[in-house]
C-alpha cells in the first residue's frame, strides 16, 4: 500500500520504526556512532493491543472483507441454544535461525547486486531500484539460500536493504546490514495477534444452525499484507465444518507496534482455530464429546464451503478416520486417558483430535505464476534455475528432482547454484506453499522444450549407447539449442470473492495427548499421530519433515510462545517495547516439546490432478494440527477442574502458558489468586 517510508520523517508510529542509517568500516564502530545518536523523542498515544484498537476505533477503513452463506437469522431462529463469546490469539515471532540481513554492492555506473536473505527477491529488486531511482534491468536481487523465513522475510526484510542501499549509492562502496537477533523481534513483524467475537446457534443435538463471527488482527503500524492474511483468515474459518449459515466479517486494527505480516498459515491458522474452538464450546455446552459433535458437520465430496468453492477430491473423512485408527482407537485411549486421571490429582492426562484443511494458491490472482531456465551443458549436466527461493522447505531438492526426471539423468546431473532475478525475471514471493506446484511446472516447461529438440538424438543414442553427454554435445554440434526458459500459470484461479480462490485443498488430521502437571501449569506432549493427504509426494522425506516441523511450530504458537508488550496490561515494560526479545523471555518449542512418540503417515492413492506429479503442497497445511496440542492439555484441565469441583466450559485463550493452565486448573491452591480478578485474568511476569 505504499504507506511506510524507508527513514522516517517527523512522526515514528512504533517503538524501533528505523529514522537513518549509521554507516562504518567495521560494525562496533557503526554501533558506536548509532548510540552516539540522541534522538528526543516526545511520547504519543499509544494503542498496542487489539482492545485499545477496538476501544479508539483504530482500524484501516479500507478494508471491509467479509464472507456470508445461508439465512443467519433462520439459523438462529432454528436454534436451541445461542452462545456468544470472544476468543484471543496471540502473535508469534518467525525466529529464523538467520536474522535479517543483506548486502548491497554497487558495480559499475547504476548497476547493483543485491545478496539478500529474503523471500521475495523481485520485490527487493523493485523496492531498491526504486529508493535509488534506477531501472530494474540494473538492479539484481539474488541468494543461493536462506537460513529460514516462515513469512517474516516476504516483506518486512525491505526495509533493511533500502537502509544499506541508500549509502552504498552514495558511497559507492559495499554495505552490509544484519540484525542482531533483539533488533530482528523488536523492528520487523510477526504473526497477526487475532480476536474473535462470535455468536453460535445450535440444536439440542449439537448440530450448528448459525454462526456469526468478527475477527479483529492486529495489523501493527502500516498495512503491509495484512488484507491479504485476513481474507485467507476468513476464508479458512469454516475450519473443516460445513455450516448451513456463516456469516464472517474481517476489521484491521491500526496499532502502533511493528507491522505484523505473513507468518506460516497466513491468518488461515486464525481462521481455522477459531471455527474449532466454538466447536470446542459447542461440545462442551451439551457435554458431549466434540468427535460426536464435530461429525456430521464435516466436509464430504460437493460440499460448498462459505466462500462458495466445491469440495473436490474431499479427504476430511479419510485423514480423520486414519488419525484415529493410527492412534490406535479413540474410545481405547479416551478410557486409558480416564484411567489414568482417576489415580492422579495432581497430574492430568488429555486427548484431542483436531483436523484442518488448508486453501492452496494465492489469493492475488497475479502471483499465481512461475518461471524457470535450464541449461544443458555439453558435459552432460544441468543447471536449473527457478523463481523461488530456498528457505529450509526443500524447494530446489524438489525442483532437482523434477529436472532430473524429464531430462532422464541421475539427480547428481543436475545443479541449482542460485535464484536470481537475471536469470528468472518478475517472480512471485516464494509464499504460499505454491512453490512446487508453480515453479516444478514451470521446470517441467523447460525440460519439455529442451526434449523436444533433443528428440532425434535421444534415438540415436538408443542405437549407438550415447551418454547424455556424448547426446548433448552431437546437438550441439548441429547448433541445436540446449538452453530454454519454462514458465506456468495456475488456471481457474479466480482471488478472494471468486467460487475458486484456490486451486486445491490440503487436508490432514492429528491425534494428541499430554501430560500436564496441575502443580506448576508444565507439561509434556507424550504422543502424536498425524495423517496427512500430500497428494503423490515428489519426496516423502521432505513432506514428512515438513509436517513435523510445521506441527511444532503450530504447538508453539498456540502453547509456548509468548509476546509481552509493554501496555496497559504490563506497565512494567517501557510503553510499546517488547519485552519477549530473544530466547531468555521468549520461549520457542525445543526437542523437549516434541512428541515423545510421533507418529506422522501420509494416504496413499490420492493423486492430485491440479499439481505437478500430482502431489500436493506441503509448507503451512500441517501448521494447524499443533492446535492438538492445545485442545489435549484444555482436555487436562478439564479433568483438573472437575477433581476442584468445578464443571462446564472455561475460557482458555492462546497462547496456553504455564501460568494460564495453572490458574486455569482452579483448584485451591490457585483459588486465592483468582480472588476478585476478571475472566482470564493472568500474573504480571514478576520482574
Ligand atoms: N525449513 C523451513 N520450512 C518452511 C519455511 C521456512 O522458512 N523454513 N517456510 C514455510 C512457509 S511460511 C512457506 S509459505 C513454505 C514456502 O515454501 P514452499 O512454497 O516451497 O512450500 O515453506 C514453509 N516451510
Ligand atoms: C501474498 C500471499 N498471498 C497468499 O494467499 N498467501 C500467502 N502466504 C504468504 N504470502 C501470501
Ligand atoms: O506463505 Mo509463507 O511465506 S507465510
Amino acid at each position: 500500500m505504499h504507506d511506510e517510508e524507508v527513514f522516517a520523517t517527523d512522526t515514528v508510529t512504533c517503538v524501533g520504526q528505523v529514522i537513518g542509517v549509521v554507516v562504518a568500516d567495521t560494525e562496533p564502530a557503526a554501533r558506536r556512532g548509532a548510540k552516539a545518536v540522541k534522538v528526543d523523542y516526545e511520547d504519543l498515544p499509544a494503542l498496542i493491543s487489539i482492545d485499545d484498537a477496538i476501544a479508539a476505533g483504530s482500524f484501516y477503513e479500507q478494508y471491509g472483507n467479509s464472507l456470508e452463506t445461508g439465512n443467519l437469522e433462520a439459523g438462529f431462529a432454528a436454534a436451541d441454544h445461542v452462545l456468544e463469546g470472544t476468543l484471543k490469539l496471540g502473535g508469534q515471532e518467525h525466529f529464523y535461525l538467520e536474522p535479517n540481513g543483506c548486502i548491497v554492492l554497487p558495480t559499475e555506473d547504476d548497476e547493483y547486486t543485491l545478496i539478500s536473505s529474503t523471500q521475495a527477491p523481485t520485490k527487493h529488486q523493485i523496492y531498491v531500484a526504486s529508493t535509488l531511482g534506477v531501472p530494474m534491468h540494473k538492479l539484481v536481487c539474488k541468494m543461493k539460500r536462506i537460513g529460514g523465513g516462515f513469512g517474516g522475510k516476504e516483506t518486512r526484510s525491505i526495509f533493511i536493504h533500502c537502509a544499506a542501499a541508500v549509502p552504498a549509492y552514495h558511497l559507492r562502496r559495499p554495505v552490509k546490514a544484519i540484525l542482531d537477533r533483539d533488533e530482528d523481534m523488536q523492528m520487523t513483524g510477526t504473526r497477526h495477534p487475532f480476536q474473535a467475537s462470535y455468536k453460535v446457534g445450535f440444536t439440542k443435538d449439537g448440530r450448528v444452525t448459525a454462526l456469526h463471527m468478527d475477527l479483529y488482527s492486529n495489523a501493527g503500524n502500516s498495512w503491509d499484507l495484512s488484507s491479504a492474511v485476513m481474507d485467507r483468515a476468513l476464508m479458512h474459518s469454516d475450519c473443516v465444518y460445513k455450516f448451513p449459515a456463516q456469516r464472517v466479517v474481517g476489521h484491521m486494527c491500526r496499532t502502533n507496534i511493528a507491522s505484523n505480516t505473513a507468518f506460516r498459515g497466513f491468518g488461515g491458522p486464525q481462521g481455522l482455530i477459531a471455527a474449532e474452538m466454538v466447536m470446542e464450546r459447542v461440545s462442551r455446552h451439551l457435554g458431549k464429546c466434540s468427535l460426536l459433535v464435530r461429525q456430521p458437520h464435516l466436509y464430504k465430496e460437493g460440499d460448498v464451503t462459505h466462500f462458495g468453492m466445491v469440495m473436490e477430491g474431499c479427504q476430511v473423512i479419510p485423514c480423520w478416520e486414519g488419525a484415529i485408527e493410527s492412534a490406535g482407537g479413540w474410545q481405547q485411549r479416551r478410557e486409558a486417558v480416564d484411567a489414568f486421571n482417576q489415580k492422579h490429582r495432581w497430574r492430568k492426562r488429555g486427548l484431542a483430535l483436531t483436523p484442518t484443511k488448508f486453501g492452496i494458491a494465492f489469493t492475488k490472482v497475479t502471483y499465481n505464476q512461475g518461471g524457470a531456465l535450464v541449461h544443458v551443458y555439453t558435459d552432460g549436466t544441468a543447471l536449473v534455475t527457478h523463481g523461488g527461493v530456498e528457505m529450509g522447505q526443500g524447494l530446489h531438492t524438489k525442483m532437482a528432482q523434477v529436472a532430473a526426471h524429464e531430462l532422464g539423468v541421475p539427480v547428481s546431473k543436475v545443479f541449482i547454484a542460485e535464484t536470481s532475478t537475471d536469470k528468472v525475471p518478475n517472480s512471485s514471493p516464494t509464499a504460499g506453499s505454491a512453490s512446487t506446484d508453480l515453479y516444478g511446472m514451470a521446470v517441467l516447461d523447460a525440460c519439455r522444450q529442451i526434449n523436444e529438440r533433443l528428440k532425434p538424438y535421444r534415438a540415436q543414442a538408443a542405437e549407438k549407447g550415447w551418454s547424455f553427454a556424448q547426446m548433448a554435445t552431437q546437438a550441439y554440434m548441429d547448433r541445436v539449442d540446449l538452453s530454454a526458459h519454462g514458465f506456468y500459470a495456475t488456471p481457474e484461479v479466480t482471488g478472494f470473492g471468486g467460487p475458486r480462490p484456490f486451486n486445491y485443498f490440503v487436508f490432514g488430521a492429528a491425534v494428541s495427548e499430554v501430560e500436564l502437571d496441575v502443580l506448576t501449569g508444565d507439561w509434556q506432549l507424550l504422543r502424536s499421530d498425524i495423517v496427512m493427504d500430500v497428494g503423490n509426494p515428489i519426496n516423502p522425506a521432505i513432506d514428512i519433515g515438513q509436517i513435523e516441523g510445521g506441527f511444532v511450530q503450530g504447538m508453539g504458537w498456540l502453547c509456548l510462545e509468548e509476546m509481552v508488550w509493554g501496555d496497559n496490561a504490563h506497565p512494567w515494560v517501557r510503553p510499546g517495547h517488547l519485552f519477549t526479545k530473544g530466547p531468555g523471555t521468549y520461549k520457542i518449542p525445543t526437542a523437549n516439546d516434541v512428541p515423545i512418540d510421533f507418529r506422522v503417515k501420509l494416504l496413499t492413492n490420492t493423486p492430485n490432478p491440479r499439481a505437478v506429479h500430482s502431489s500436493k503442497a506441503v509448507g503451512e497445511p500441517p501448521f494447524h494440527l499443533g492446535s492438538s496440542a492445545f485442545f489435549a492439555l484444555k482436555d487436562a484441565v478439564y479433568a483438573a477442574r472437575a477433581a476442584a469441583g468445578l464443571s462446564g466450559w472455561f475460557q482458555l485463550d492462546a497462547p496456553a502458558t504455564p501460568e494460564k493452565l495453572r490458574l486455569a486448573c482452579g483448584d485451591e491452591l490457585a483459588a486465592p489468586y483468582l480472588e476478585g480478578k476478571e475472566e482470564g485474568w493472568r500474573p504480571l511476569m514478576s520482574c
